[in-house]
């Protein structure tokens, strides 16, 4: 399949967003040989100014909250190969590593002050569940222990084998619910087959319910006026992004790639509830593009790996790439690297601002599970637990 895209079809609009690099980006008509020159000088230079503040504002070691003064939102500049660099003309990528570290320093600052107001009462507390030994998951759980540390949250946990019964599982979740240390509980999906999820994840107490997965929690997402306690991690963290790095999101045109319980259907209703007008893009939609021509911003959750393709977008849109997926990379030690649901190397050179994968959604996913919780427990001590 050609993925490559055409840029002499493409008309660019001007950019309606500030470029705070101060370079034009977007050409009306195409340049003359010169110009071009002058334009790709130009890009080198702000690329290098780029990546020394990038640099600069990056915390040191990008996981590990640092202080606040080196914490900075980044929305950075897509780091063009040297053979890209005559083309000046790329997204920006939206960092959402660099971003999630930047919240999860907002919320260990916001458990510092509360605990120590509270002469150290005030302790958020995490529970998660892991049913089996799926690699990914271990992996997920170990990541979200280790930010749990890093912001001051204290972490509880129970694995069970994959032989376990669905009895012991809400056993499990029926301890926590009853537990006040506890103000948060995820249990790590998939479960095995053999398990009823949607029995398991409705045991969840609402107001623990932090993954928000609940029927009750997504239910309300729905509602106009009413408000969940809790909004699901990565929905939540997508939109996030878009608002951090200043894309205007009402009165703009949305498609959402997927309708899941827990992604696409909760990112539609976020991004209609902040009144964008939102079409959702799912299995059995004839034409996807036809719908995603239209978009001044692209969220893509239906876990084909690079599903969208640049020549589909409109140029200058923002593209949130939710997915997630392995594709086999002799070249790499795990062999496999991970690619999202958007074609990236064609998706680029045509939006206005784009999430990378990895380094975007994911990042957010586990920095609004830390929000959620300490919402949790903040609720939890207005309750007068
Ligand atoms: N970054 C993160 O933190 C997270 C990332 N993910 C990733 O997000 C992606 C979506 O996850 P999830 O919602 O759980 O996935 P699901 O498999 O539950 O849902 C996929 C959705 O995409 C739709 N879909 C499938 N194929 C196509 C297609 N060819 N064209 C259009 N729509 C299609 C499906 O349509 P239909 O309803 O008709 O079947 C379904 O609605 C995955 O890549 C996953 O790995 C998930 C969770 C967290
Ligand atoms: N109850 C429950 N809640 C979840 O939120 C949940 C779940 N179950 N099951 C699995 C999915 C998947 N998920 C991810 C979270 C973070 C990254 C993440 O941080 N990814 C890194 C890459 C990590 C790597 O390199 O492997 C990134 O995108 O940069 C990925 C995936 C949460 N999920």
């Amino acid at each position: 399949m050609n993925t490559t895209t055409s840029r002499a079809k493409i008309t660019f609009e001007p950019r309606l967003t500030e470029d705070k690099g101060r370079i034009r980006r977007r050409r009306r008509q195409p340049f003359t040989r010169s110009r071009q020159h002058t334009i790709s000088v130009r890009a080198v230079t702000v690329y290098q100014t780029r990546k020394r503040a990038i640099l600069e504002a990056r915390p040191k070691a990008l996981g590990k909250v640092s202080s606040s003064q080196e914490r900075k939102s980044v929305v950075r500049k897509a780091a063009p190969a040297p053979a890209m660099a005559t083309e000046g003309d790329r997204a920006q990528l939206i960092d959402g590593k660099a971003i999630a570290a930047t919240i999860r320093g907002e919320i260990k600052d916001e458990i510092d002050r509360l605990r120590s107001e509270t002469g150290g009462e005030f302790n958020p507390g995490l529970a998660v569940v892991l049913v089996g030994e799926r690699k990914d998951s271990q992996t997920y759980v170990r990541n979200k222990k280790k930010a749990c540390d890093d912001c001051g949250i204290v972490s509880f946990g129970t694995d069970l084998p994959d032989t376990a019964t669905e009895e012991e599982v809400l056993e499990v979740v029926k301890k926590y619910n009853a537990d006040p240390k506890v103000h948060g509980i995820l249990v790590q999906l998939p479960l095995p087959a053999h398990m009823d999820e949607e029995k398991i994840l409705t045991a969840i107490s609402i107001q623990k319910d932090v993954d928000g997965f609940h029927p009750e929690n997504i239910g309300k997402l729905a509602m106009r006026g009413r408000k969940p306690d809790f909004v699901c991690c990565t929905p939540k963290g997508s939109v996030e992004l878009l608002e951090r790095s200043g894309v205007e999101i009402s009165g703009k045109s949305a498609v959402v790639v997927g309708r899941s319980n827990i992604v696409g259907t909760p990112a539609a209703m976020l991004l209609q509830e902040r009144n964008a007008t939102v079409t959702v893009v799912h299995s059995r939609t004839k034409d996807p593009e036809r719908y995603i021509r239209e978009a001044d911003i692209v969220v893509a959750a239906c876990g084909v790996a690079e599903f969208v393709k640049g020549e589909w977008l409109k140029p200058g849109c923002a593209v949130i790439d939710v997915g997630i997926n392995a594709v086999d990379d002799a070249t790499k030690k795990r062999g496999y690297r991970l690619v999202g649901d958007v074609h990236f190397d064609s998706a680029v050179k045509v939006a206005g601002q784009i999430t990378p994968v990895p380094g975007g959604v994911g990042p957010m996913t586990i920095a609004m599970l830390l929000q959620n919780t300490l919402e949790g427990a903040k609720a939890a001590r207005e309750r007068g637990e």
